[in-house]
């Protein structure tokens, strides 16, 4: 038997030493904010000189909300992501053109609302996956007036068994919680940004340790066998 190790994405970052501070306490992927109104928005340029300080194997994941094809096709020719994060209201088909353009896979954000079914997700997540092979996976969210990045937590028991495994749950997690939603919902990866912060845009190392202790808590939690 063996346990797995769920994935880690730390997202928001602005600051060289966030990024260090991630990779150092071992975040498989790091997000950088392509969505100029966020508080957390990084500039192109910018996202590049960060992107050049990674060590191999820590994914730069770009996230964008209702940006055109084209947009996110200029930006990444400035920031080399490894994966693109559609997080607004973008329709399947134009995910999956953006992300064709861009030349990368992608995640496609489903911010759930409290009237959220399994069968809703189900389905969402076969009309991606049959709209691209591009579509990596679904993020799941919470629902608020914001597009994202707003702390709040959905209930993740809406989340069918059979999708959890190969999605990203994020919304609000924290280092208080995140051993529960792993050892509860026992995602594919977990993505964080304002639960690791000290100010929005702003990481704090030590929460960004600590939660990566509690997420392989989760992990270690009895009854997590792949
Ligand atoms: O972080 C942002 O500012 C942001 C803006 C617009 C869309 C998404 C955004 N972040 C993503 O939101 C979720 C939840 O974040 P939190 O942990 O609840 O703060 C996460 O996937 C971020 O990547």
């Amino acid at each position: 038997m063996t346990m797995h190790r769920t994935r880690i994405k730390i997202c928001g970052l602005t600051r060289e030493e966030d990024v260090a501070a991630a990779v150092a306490a071992g975040a498989d992927a790091i997000g950088f904010v392509f969505y100029p109104k966020s508080p957390r928005y990084v500039a192109p340029a910018r996202a590049a000189e960060l992107i050049a300080t990674l060590p191999p194997f820590v994914t730069a994941v770009g996230l964008f909300v209702n940006a055109s094809a084209e947009e996110v096709a200029d930006i990444v020719r400035v920031a080399p992501v490894g994966l693109l994060q559609f997080h607004g209201d973008e329709t399947a088909g134009q995910c999956a053109q953006a992300a064709a353009a861009a030349n990368r896979t992608y995640l496609r954000a489903f911010r759930v609302k409290p009237s959220t079914t399994g069968s809703e997700l189900l389905e969402y997540e076969a009309q991606c996956r049959a709209s691209s092979r591009l579509f990596a996976g679904l993020l799941f969210d919470t629902y608020v007036d914001a597009y994202g990045g707003a702390g709040k937590v959905f209930d993740w028991s809406v989340i069918p068994k059979e999708l959890a495994h190969r999605a990203v749950l994020s919304g609000g997690l924290s280092v208080q919680n995140a051993t529960g939603a792993v050892a509860q919902v026992r995602p594919f990866a977990v993505d964080v940004s304002s639960g690791v912060e000290a100010a929005k845009g702003i990481k704090d190392a030590s929460l960004i340790a600590q939660f990566i202790a509690a997420v392989k808590a989760g992990d270690a939690t009895p009854g997590n066998d792949a």
